[in-house]
């Protein structure tokens, strides 16, 4: 999996690679800027004919550095220029001063003034904008500084403009892709060495428009500790082609329960997507009064009678169930309530979705028997019932940066029910207690917007549930289960509605080669 990074993460990183004498702060500034224009050629191919015009926004610090970089690098090839600089020259850090005055003397440095630069990114005269005011070091908001560029630059992207961010969006938080206030649109971003949180979760996306990522000579190695890990596609892990001659008990049996009758469409839903996933039994757990509703419905899924919490401790003396799920449709009464206590009880693997979540939300000690083979997959409602304090912060305007992150969340709510947690949204984010954390982005070329249907949270569900059952452990069941979920949206397309999406995961499969 990529490696998501934090702006001091980042930093360390450029730390270490000078104190071993691998590159020095100039040297690295040079490089981005070299990256940012090689990646603006590269998006845009119709720039290399013909010298054109740039915009170029630089800022107090180094991220105003690379744009000065970026100035020099274009003037070079021919194109004509307007820079602005927020700030004193001479309160510019080093690298970056050194590169201010080594564009002063090729063209001019104008001071910053937000309705001059509006009304030139307005008059549509530059090929490219570039933003270098604010990088990985923008602390609050820009509103005040930068208000009508950023409604200048909404529109000018909007038609089409070439918008370029370098490193970050300008006012957009690096850690929690949360918008600090005034953020400056971008079509593209040009980060450095590896994408950051803040490009693939809360606002990110909206603003970064697409990301690229230049190599600027870092050890590419070297893993950083603590990275966030950006969710890719699966490996031959979860396929059964290395168990042929297996049986079905080898690929785990996931026991799903369902609610009473007229409710047990979503639990057969998540049945469905734990067969399909590979789990080699699933069976129904459904009421005696719905037996009947749901013996109508299902063919390869097993149906057995489970009434109370007795009738599902005996059903769990066969120690081949090797995964449950409880939620989806189950309801929230006492038969519920008891049936939640003997499943964790058992300690098998589980998945905690909906109506279990419900559950846990009305009790005085909603954690208590959680363990690290449950996952919680809440969407950011039910995350709130269980975790109020820290949805509340989540929800607050960030007054500065580094603001409270879904990551940040995540984590908190793992460490603190010690089960993983996977927080629904197109920027999934989950975490185990042990502290990892990953992001599924359902964004950029991965887009799959029509997954916002009814029952395709029931159908994820049991895709973590069958991944657990076939023996992943629940971090990366998690994690795999949001891939193909995501995957299997797109495969199919607008118009999807849930019970399509457990069906296309044999394409996603034969597309993986697993
Ligand atoms: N040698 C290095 O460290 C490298 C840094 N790089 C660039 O450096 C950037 C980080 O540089 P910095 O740490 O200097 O940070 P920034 O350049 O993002 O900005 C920091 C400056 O802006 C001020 N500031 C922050 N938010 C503000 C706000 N809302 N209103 C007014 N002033 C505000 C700070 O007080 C500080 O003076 C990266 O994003 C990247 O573009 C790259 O050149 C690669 C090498
Ligand atoms: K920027």
């Amino acid at each position: 999996m990529a490696e998501l990074l934090t702006s001091a993460q980042m930093r360390a990183i450029e730390a270490d690679a000078m104190a071993r004498g691998d590159a020095d702060g100039a040297t690295l500034m040079e490089r981005a800027g070299e990256g940012v224009v090689a990646a603006a050629l590269a998006e845009w191919p119709d720039l290399e004919a013909g010298p054109k015009a740039a915009l170029v926004l630089c800022g107090p610090g180094n991220n105003g550095g690379d744009g000065f970089v970026v100035a020099r690098l274009l003037a070079e090839r021919g194109w004509r220029i307007e820079l602005f600089l927020f700030g004193a020259p001479d309160r510019l850090p080093p690298d970056a001063r050194r590169n201010h005055d080594s564009w002063a003397s090729m063209g001019r440095v104008r001071p910053w003034d937000d309705e001059t630069v509006a009304g030139l990114v307005s008059s549509g005269d530059a090929d490219l904008a570039v933003d270098a005011l604010f990088g990985s070091g923008c602390s609050r908001g820009i509103g005040a500084i930068a208000g009508q560029t950023a409604a200048a630059l909404d529109v000018f992207r909007a038609a089409g403009g070439r918008t370029l961010a370098v490193d970050m969006p300008s006012g957009l938080c690096t850690d929690s892709g949360r918008d600090l206030g005034g953020v400056l649109p971008a079509a593209l971003t040009v980060t450095f060495h590896r994408a950051r949180i803040g490009q693939f979760t809360a606002e990110g996306s909206a603003f970064c428009g697409r990301i690229a990522i230049a190599d600027i000579g870092l050890d590419q190695d070297v893993a950083c500790p603590g990275a966030v890990a950006l969710v890719e596609a699966p490996g031959r892990v979860i396929g059964k082609a290395a168990a042929i001659g297996g049986h079905k008990y080898s690929h785990g049996h996931a026991l799903v329960l369902a609610g009473g009758p007229g409710r047990t469409g979503a639990a057969r839903l998540a049945a469905r997507g734990a067969l399909r996933v590979g789990a080699g039994l699933v069976t129904l757990a459904a009421p005696g009064a719905a037996q009947l509703e749901c013996a109508c419905h299902l063919t390869a899924v097993m149906l057995r009678a489970v009434d109370g919490p007795e009738d599902l401790t005996a059903l769990l003396d066969d120690p081949r169930f090797s995964a449950l799920c409880l939620g989806p449709g189950m309801g929230t009464g006492p038969r519920e309530a008891a049936l939640l206590a003997a499943a964790l009880a058992s300690g098998r693997p589980a998945v905690l979705d909906a109506d279990a979540l419900r559950l846990l939300a009305k009790t005085a000690e909603p954690v208590a028997g959680l363990h690290g083979h449950c996952v919680l997959t809440p969407h950011g409602g039910e995350f709130a019932r269980l975790f109020p304090d820290l949805a509340e912060r989540l929800a607050a305007h960030p007054a500065r940066g580094p603001a409270f992150s879904r990551i940040e969340a995540v984590r908190a709510a793992s460490a603190r029910s010690g089960a993983v947690v996977l927080l629904k949204g197109a920027d999934t984010a989950i975490a185990a207690p042990d502290g990892r954390a990953a992001i599924h982005a359902a964004l950029y070329d991965r887009a799959a917007p029509w997954l916002a249907t009814a029952g395709s949270g029931d159908v994820l569900a049991g895709l973590v549930t069958g991944l657990l059952a076939r023996g992943r452990p629940a971090f990366e069941a998690a994690a795999e289960a949001a891939w193909l979920h995501a995957d299997a949206a797109r495969r199919v397309g607008p118009g999807l509605i849930a019970e399509d999406l457990p069906d296309a995961l044999p394409a996603v499969f034969r597309a993986l080669d697993l």
